[in-house]
Parts: C-alpha cells; structure tokens; sequence
C-alpha cells in the first residue's frame, strides 16, 4: 500500500450533480482505508494556486450524497488568465509541496483533465473524476451529471408536450452541449422529441421545416424540437462559425414564417446542472471516488477513473485532456431515433 498522508481534493470547471457525491466518497474512504487527513481546495485550480484549503472531516461530508452543487465551490480559473501554464503549475506544486500533499484528486471536465496532467507530468500524484452534463470527456462512457441532466431535459420535455398542445404549436427546446449532443439525443428519445439537432451534424432549415409540415399534414396539433446550444447550420458549419445559442435563436423565427405554425423557444441552460443527482449519478460519483481513492493506495496515479463496458478502469490523462468526445456518426443514439422517424437535420 503506498502511504498517502495527506490527501488535496478540489472540483474545478462547471458544476454539476454528483460533486458532492464523489467529495464525500473520497473523504470518507481516504480517511477509512488510507488513514489521510484530506484538505479541499475553494473554487478550483485557484484555490490551490493560493494554498486556499481547508481541512474535510466525516462531519463535513455528512447529509451531502444528495446535494447540488459543490461544498469547494468551483470555477474556471479567470483570474489567472494569461498566466503562462508552466508558471501555473510551478507555482501549484509549490503550494502542494507547502501544505504537504502527498497525492490530489481533482473533478472536473476536459479542461481540469489536461491541467492535471500537467501537474502530474512535474511530479504530482493526480487522480481525476470525469464529471460534466454534457457527458463528452475522453476514455469514459459516462461521466456524473450527464444521468441528471438528461432526467431534467426529459421531463421538461413531457411538460412542453402538454402545452405544445393544448396551443398546436412547435416547441423548441434548448439543451447545454457546446460540442457535443448527448444530452439533445439521450433527452430526444426519452423526451421524446421530433426534431433533434446536435453540434455533430449540421442541420438544414428546409429539412426540419419539411420534418414539421409532415407532422402537420398527418394532423399532429404540435411538435417537440430538441437544440444542442451547440448546434449549426449546414452554412455555419462549412464556414467553419460556431455561436452557442445561435441555432434556436435562429430557428424560433425561421420555422414559424416557413410553417406558419406558432413557434416558441424555451432554453434550459443551467437549469439542467442544477439541484439534486439522480440514484444514478450518485451511484456512479460514489464509486468513481472509491475508486480514486483505492488507485492511490494501490501506487497508481496519472489517470482519471472511467468507465468502459461498463468497468471503472484508470484511463491515462493523456486520454482524457486531449479534448471533447463527440458523438459518433454511427452511434446508436442516432440511428434509434432515425428509426423511430425523428429528423436530425440532415
Ligand atoms: N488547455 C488547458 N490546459 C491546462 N489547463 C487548463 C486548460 N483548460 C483549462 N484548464 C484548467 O482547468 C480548469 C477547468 O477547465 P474548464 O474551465 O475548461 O472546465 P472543465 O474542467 O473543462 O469543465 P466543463 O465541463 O465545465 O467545461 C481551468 O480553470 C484551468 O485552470
Ligand atoms: O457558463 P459556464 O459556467 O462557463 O458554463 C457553460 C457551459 O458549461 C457546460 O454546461 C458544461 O458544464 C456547457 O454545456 C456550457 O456551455
Ligand atoms: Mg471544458
């Protein structure tokens, strides 16, 4: 067993559900099965840039499996902008040498993936946890907030439906997912929605259009279309312009001048991150921070804990920092909801 005296943990990029979840898995268990004493870093990377910490007692952790949000608080490290990464990082072992830190667990997106990397290629022992709603970190089929946030998504649908069509209208719904459509196609199915756009495939206005006056002409009174913020336009897409947001602010006005029919745009947003975890989510959180915990005892570092075929595997850093995972064409998300005669855009 490798001796882990004193244990960092710290949450960084966009919240999500599941954080608190995992914060306390990890305390516990350090503390249980490593004898650690564990210091949470405030708001992210800054906090251990600052040497900003506390320490994490059982107390600390109790009533918090279920609670949204981040007891560290969490952030994006603006302050620091224009720094240069190999100064950030000289100065973060710094402060972990300071405070004694023998290993650090950081949860986070791709982002927190490929600081910790650096951190642990100058020497750091680092552990990471893939959390993110939008579920689109490398080397893990699922990360913690994605189950939540598609349960949020879904049943935002199922109450859009009821008054799309007590008023026979189309219905957009905007979903987080700056890259990629996971939460758009997972929410699409269960929704179930219509019309589904994701950043992977540009969409043309013609062809969802088309989708709708189809629905209208087999005398459908409304329709559910599902947006990735993240979504482009065929147009857009050749010429290389993504903007959040811009396709349902686009489409609200485009689809009801082509169709005629009463459009309405709903954005979900941050909505989607927020609040409780579902049983899933703290499922998973709770044993992806065992999991860290037991890889650190066990010697190994440098890696995220994923999950592939369903199995918690160590997934290098590499891996996990090199950027999103977006959906693939022939995933078979797509292919369901084709079959299930949903337009895609395309
Ligand atoms: N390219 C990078 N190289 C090194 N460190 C980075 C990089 N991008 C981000 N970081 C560090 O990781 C932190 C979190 O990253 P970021 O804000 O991108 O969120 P994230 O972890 O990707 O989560 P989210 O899923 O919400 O985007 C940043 O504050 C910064 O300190
Ligand atoms: O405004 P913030 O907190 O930077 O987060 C926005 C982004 O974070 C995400 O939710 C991922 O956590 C994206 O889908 C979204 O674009
Ligand atoms: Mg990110």
């Amino acid at each position: 067993m490798h001796t882990i005296r004193t244990l960092g943990l710290l949450t960084a990029g966009g919240d999500c559900q599941g954080l608190n979840a995992a914060l306390r898995a990890v305390t516990l268990a350090a503390q249980r099965d490593l004898g650690a004493t564990v210091l949470g870093f405030h708001d992210g990377y800054v906090g251990l840039l600052r040497g900003d910490c506390r320490r994490l007692d059982r107390d600390d952790v109790a009533g918090i499996l279920a609670q949204g949000g981040t007891i560290l608080g969490t952030g994006r490290g603006r302050a620091e902008q224009g720094a240069a990464l190999d100064d950030l990082v000289r100065r973060s072992l710094q402060q972990a040498t300071a405070l004694g830190l023998d290993a650090l667990v950081c949860l986070g997106g791709d982002g927190t993936q490929r600081f910790a990397r650096a951190l642990a290629e100058a020497g750091l022992r680092v552990v990471t946890l893939p959390k993110t709603i939008d579920n689109d970190i490398r080397g893990t089929e699922v990360c913690f907030g994605f189950d939540s946030a598609v349960y949020i998504a879904t049943e935002a649908i199922e109450r859009l439906r009821t008054t799309a069509h007590s008023h026979s209208r189309v219905m957009l719904c905007e979903v987080m997912g700056r890259d990629a459509g996971w939460i758009a196609l997972a929410a699409g199915l269960a929704g179930p929605a219509h019309v589904v756009l994701i950043p992977e495939i540009p969409y043309r206005t013609e062809a969802v259009v088309a989708a709708l006056q189809a629905r209208a002409a087999r005398g459908r009174r409304y329709s559910i279309v599902v947006v990735a913020e993240g979504a482009r336009s065929a147009a857009d897409a050749a010429a290389g312009r993504t903007q959040k947001h811009a396709a349902a602010l686009r489409l609200v006005d485009e689809l009801q001048d082509a169709t005629g029919i009463e459009t309405r745009l709903t954005t979900l947003g941050y909505v989607l991150r927020g609040g409780a975890p579902t049983v899933g989510d703290r499922l998973l959180a709770t044993e992806l921070g065992l999991e860290a915990v037991r890889l650190l005892g066990a010697g190994v570092h440098g890696v995220m804990v994923g999950q592939q075929h369903g199995r918690l595997v160590p997934v290098p850093l590499a891996e996990a920092g090199s950027g999103a995972r977006t959906v693939p064409p022939e995933h078979r998300w797509i292919d369901a909801l084709r079959r299930l005669g949903a337009c895609l855009g395309d």
